[in-house]
Order: C-alpha cells, then sequence, then structure tokens
C-alpha cells in the first residue's frame, strides 16, 4: 500500500492522522491545504478574504488533479469531496479512501477558539448542522470504509486504519 486518502469534516483529524499514518508507513504526507497555500503563497485563511470561496475551490480541484496519482497519505480539506469531479476522482484513484467521522458535538469541541477554518466562522449552529448533514453524504459517496473518531486517539484511529487497510477492496 503506497496510497491512502483521508476525507471527513472540518476538525475530523484529516491533517493530524495522515501525519501519524505517514510517518508510520514512512511515506509522504500530502495535505490539500497545505499544497494549495503553497501554490498559492497564502494562508487558505487568506484566499478566502481575498479571492473568495469558489477561487480557493478551484484551487483546491487544480491541487487534486496534480496529488492523487503521488505515492503518500493525502488528507484531503472537509469540502473537497463536495465538488462532483473531485468526488470522482477519489472514487476512480484506485486508493483506499477513508472517511473519518466525527459527531458534531466532538468537531465542534475540537474546534472551538480555532481562527483558521474560515467556512466554521460565518455559520450558525442550525446552519452547521445543515453542512455537516450534506456533507456527510458527500463523504459516504466516496469512501471505501469509515472510521469512528469519537473518543478515540490519533494514534487508535491510526492503528485502526492499518488494521482495516488490509481488507478493503479497492
Ligand atoms: N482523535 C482526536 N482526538 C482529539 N483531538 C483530535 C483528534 N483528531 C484531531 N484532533 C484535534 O482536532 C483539531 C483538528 O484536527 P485536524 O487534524 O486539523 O483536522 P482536519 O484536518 O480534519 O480539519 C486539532 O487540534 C487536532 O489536534
Ligand atoms: O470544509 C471545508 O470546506 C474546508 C476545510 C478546510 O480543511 P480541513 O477540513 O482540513 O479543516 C480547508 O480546506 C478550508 O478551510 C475549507
Ligand atoms: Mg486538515
Amino acid at each position: 500500500m503506497t496510497r491512502l486518502i483521508l476525507i471527513g469534516f472540518m476538525g475530523s483529524g484529516k491533517t493530524t492522522i495522515g501525519r501519524l499514518l505517514a510517518n508510520a508507513l514512512r511515506l509522504p504526507h500530502l495535505d490539500l491545504d497545505d499544497l494549495v497555500a503553497a501554490d498559492a503563497n497564502c494562508s487558505i485563511a487568506q484566499i478566502f478574504t481575498d479571492q473568495g470561496e469558489a477561487y480557493f475551490r478551484d484551487l483546491e480541484s487544480q491541487a487534486l488533479i496534480s496529488v492523487i496519482r503521488k505515492p503518500g497519505i493525502l488528507s484531503t480539506g472537509g469540502g473537497t469531496p463536495v465538488r462532483e469531479e473531485n468526488r470522482q476522482l477519489l472514487i476512480d484513484s484506485d486508493t483506499p479512501v477513508v472517511f473519518l467521522k466525527a459527531s458534531p458535538e466532538v468537531i465542534v469541541n475540537r474546534l472551538k477558539g480555532d481562527h483558521n477554518r474560515p467556512l466554521l466562522r460565518q455559520l450558525d449552529t442550525n446552519q452547521f448542522m445543515e453542512l455537516y448533514r450534506k456533507r456527510e453524504w458527500f463523504y459516504n459517496q466516496a469512501a471505501d470504509m469509515t472510521i469512528d473518531t469519537d473518543k478515540k486517539t490519533p494514534e487508535k484511529i491510526m492503528r485502526e486504519i492499518l488494521a482495516q487497510i488490509r481488507e478493503v477492496p479497492v
């Protein structure tokens, strides 16, 4: 196994678990947000502020195309599987796609005080729940396997993924 893709809502742990998996497997860690920020020479929050979400989504799709065939652990952004073309790339990738699932309460708790997720800042509770439900459908569409991350340490989640990954037919 030389490639793995992590998807899930903001705060589900894609970046954290991706880093751990990459270390354990001695593979590159490819974080889509980092790639977008490096290409744009600008933080994600700044891209949202200066150019808006639609512009960010175009950069994100381009970065996904450029990285999807590279060996490594790919941590996507929470919105990556929403665009149909991105979702199709994930589904067609011949790479196990792992949905890291976290409950809304756990996400809110993990991200309280966070200033780097521009999308989250502008949502009230109802809007948050609507986005969470909508996105869950997209994650389920693209995922080969789902890991519940509530009440588990990142290390435990990593071990669970490693144990299950051999059984996933892709
Ligand atoms: N399993 C976990 N248990 C507790 N905290 C976690 C867990 N996974 C991630 N976190 C924390 O939640 C925050 C968001 O994690 P991150 O990996 O950036 O998520 P994502 O990339 O999915 O948005 C970070 O502060 C991270 O340390
Ligand atoms: O859910 C989203 O739409 C987003 C999630 C973020 O990544 P994380 O899921 O790693 O926080 C980042 O791509 C951007 O702020 C938009
Ligand atoms: Mg991340």
